[in-house]
């Protein structure tokens, strides 16, 4: 079980926070230059992903620090708990073993007594026959032509990652053209039907718990779309499956058990693409890509598992992350990928994350009276340079940002990667090196402005700069690569949440909005007037009512 520590009362927070009167001050560039060897010291090269972290406001003593805090908050013990299949899902009373989802070594993951390996590959063995019979054409549709659409309909966790996934490896896609509805809006599922063609389309119904309102309402509407062309039910049966861990609603919603693909309580929504949910993906990109994707996540868990707290990934940029969020107090992180294949990636990352330790309730129940959580955000670069970097650069808040990008394009066309790239390191040097006032001075003269003119201009051209960030270069985005990405960031999001003593697995927080909504939908389906909530949403339903 996780231990109930509270990670302010820990020596290293103490000196951490005593180091930390110090180390506010420091510059980095005069961190790199009086230490020739500083990238050497805090970068970390793992499989075809090199990790520099020295553009950080860090000397060797912050980092010794924050290592000494990740021991005492009692990391290597909850490492262990987590891959030892303890319940530490403590508030729902669950394991959380996506781990043993892409455990390739195949070693026994013993939960209750039972190991759960026999029936994670009796699942996957179950997703390489459907697979493959979807993309040689074997498997027909109630007319006898092959499929060539699938539909997943998800939300959350049953989505997200699919779709993650399917858009970064699109390169690597077969002929088999994924789409994905998870919205309620009507539009969602209406716009996504004109593309399709009932005779050969097959819907996933993606959700672990079959009675998410959303995916069972837009179902229900693909049922019914499908069957005004396909007459009869019995047609369903080649059209529709499900991945879910609710066998008995999947039956009553119409699928045969035998197309249904399972997987437990013990994979958390927003950990299981690498469940029966990722079967969208691998459909999409096939069987053998989506095991190099497993694989490359098992990589990273075998890194995470046996390598020193000091040279491990997931621990190094969580560490990084609770430097800023709780000592210089910055309250988001963005993800900003150089690789448009990729342009999903911080959105998955917003569930994964937020959902994740966006919490005030500490493990022993109580309100924490630290920042747990940041806010995640980020669009893939060089579009965000043009959007939103100007804060980044100049703005009033500390925003520590991870840069990644591809050594090799997917699309060598041109010079574009070279232009891509050149952003990508130019970026991340501005942020730290800034434009000084001597700099900014010299190139107004040498512009031919006048003493007056510079005066007026020289504040707004200077950058501060020291602005933190990581570097993450990979070889190539391929499904290996992604798949070891991935786990890197999950296990970020692990380690935080062990600091921060709070249960990263559940999500009571999405609870309320549901009820709530459940409680406000039969309100709309009549004319009266509202009167049993608030001021503001009854005057918001009534309103509603008058103009529809
Ligand atoms: O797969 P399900 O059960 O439909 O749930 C979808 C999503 O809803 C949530 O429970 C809450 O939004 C997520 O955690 C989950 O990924």
């Amino acid at each position: 079980m996780l231990e109930n520590i509270n990670p302010t009362q820990t020596n290293a927070w103490k000196a951490l926070e005593k180091h930390f009167e110090e180390a506010k001050n420091l510059e980095m560039k005069n961190l790199f230059a009086e230490d020739a060897d500083r990238t050497n010291k805090f970068s970390v090269k793992f499989e075809d992903i090199f990790v520099d972290y020295s553009k950080n406001i860090i000397t060797e003593e912050t980092k010794s620090l924050l290592i000494d805090l990740a021991k005492e908050c009692g990391l290597p013990k909850a490492i262990g708990s987590m891959f030892g299949a303890e319940k530490i899902n403590q508030t729902e009373g669950r394991a959380v073993l996506h781990t043993a989802l892409r455990n390739r070594s195949n070693t026994p993951v013993v939960l209750d007594g039972q190991d759960v390996m026999p029936d994670v590959n009796a699942v996957l063995e179950q997703m390489k026959n459907f697979t493959e019979k979807l993309i040689s054409g074997e498997w027909k549709g109630y007319t006898g032509k092959a499929i060539t659409d699938i539909v997943n309909i998800g939300i959350g966790g049953s989505d997200l990652g699919p779709v993650m996934v399917t858009e970064a490896l699109k390169p690597y896609k077969t002929h088999i053209n994924a789409h994905f509805v998870s919205n309620v809006d009507g539009t969602h599922i209406a716009e996504t039907l004109k593309k399709v063609d009932p005779e050969t389309t097959l819907f996933i119904i993606a959700s672990k718990t079959f009675t998410t309102q959303e995916t069972m309402t837009n179902a229900n509407s693909a049922k019914s779309w499908f069957l005004e062309a396909a007459k009869d039910e019995a047609n369903v049966a080649k059209h529709f499956v499900a991945l879910s861990t609710n066998a008995k609603s999947v039956s009553e919603f119409g699928i045969a058990t035998e197309n249904m693909f399972g997987f437990w309580d013990w994979v958390g929504g927003r950990y299981s693409l690498w469940s029966a949910i990722g079967l969208p993906i691998a459909c999409s990109i096939g069987f053998d890509n989506f095991i190099e994707l497993l694989e490359g996540a098992h990589a990273m868990d075998k890194h995470f598992q046996n390598e020193e707290l000091e040279s491990n990934l997931p621990v190094i940029l969580a560490m990084l992350g609770v430097w800023y969020n709780n000592f210089f107090g910055a309250d988001s992180h963005s993800i900003l990928p150089y690789d448009q294949y990729m342009h999903r990636f911080a959105a998955y990352f917003q569930q994964g994350d937020m959902e994740s330790n966006g919490k005030y309730v500490d493990r022993g129940g109580n309100p924490v009276d630290y920042q747990t959580g940041p806010i995640i955000w980020g669009e893939p670069g060089t579009n965000g340079q043009h959007a939103f970097y100007q804060l980044i650069h100049q703005g009033t808040k500390l925003i520590p940002s991870d840069f990644i990008a591809p050594a090799q394009s997917q699309n060598p066309i041109g010079d574009h990667h070279a232009k891509l790239m050149s952003n990508f390191f130019a970026q991340t040097e501005a942020l730290m090196m800034g434009k000084t006032e001597e700099v900014v001075v010299a190139e107004l003269e040498k512009a031919g402005k006048s003493a007056d003119e510079i005066a007026a201009l020289k504040n707004f051209k200077i950058f501060e700069g020291n602005r933190p960030t990581n570097s993450i270069l990979v070889k190539k985005v391929t499904p290996f690569t992604l798949g070891a990405l991935v786990a890197m960031y999950e296990h970020k999001i692990f380690v935080q949440g062990v600091i921060w003593n709070i249960f990263s697995f559940d999500q009571w927080g999405v609870e309320l909005g549901k009820q709530l909504a459940n409680q406000i939908l039969p309100e709309l389906q009549n004319d009266e007037t509202v009167s049993s909530h608030d001021a503001s949403t009854n005057t918001l339903i009534n309103m509603f009512k008058e103009m529809r």
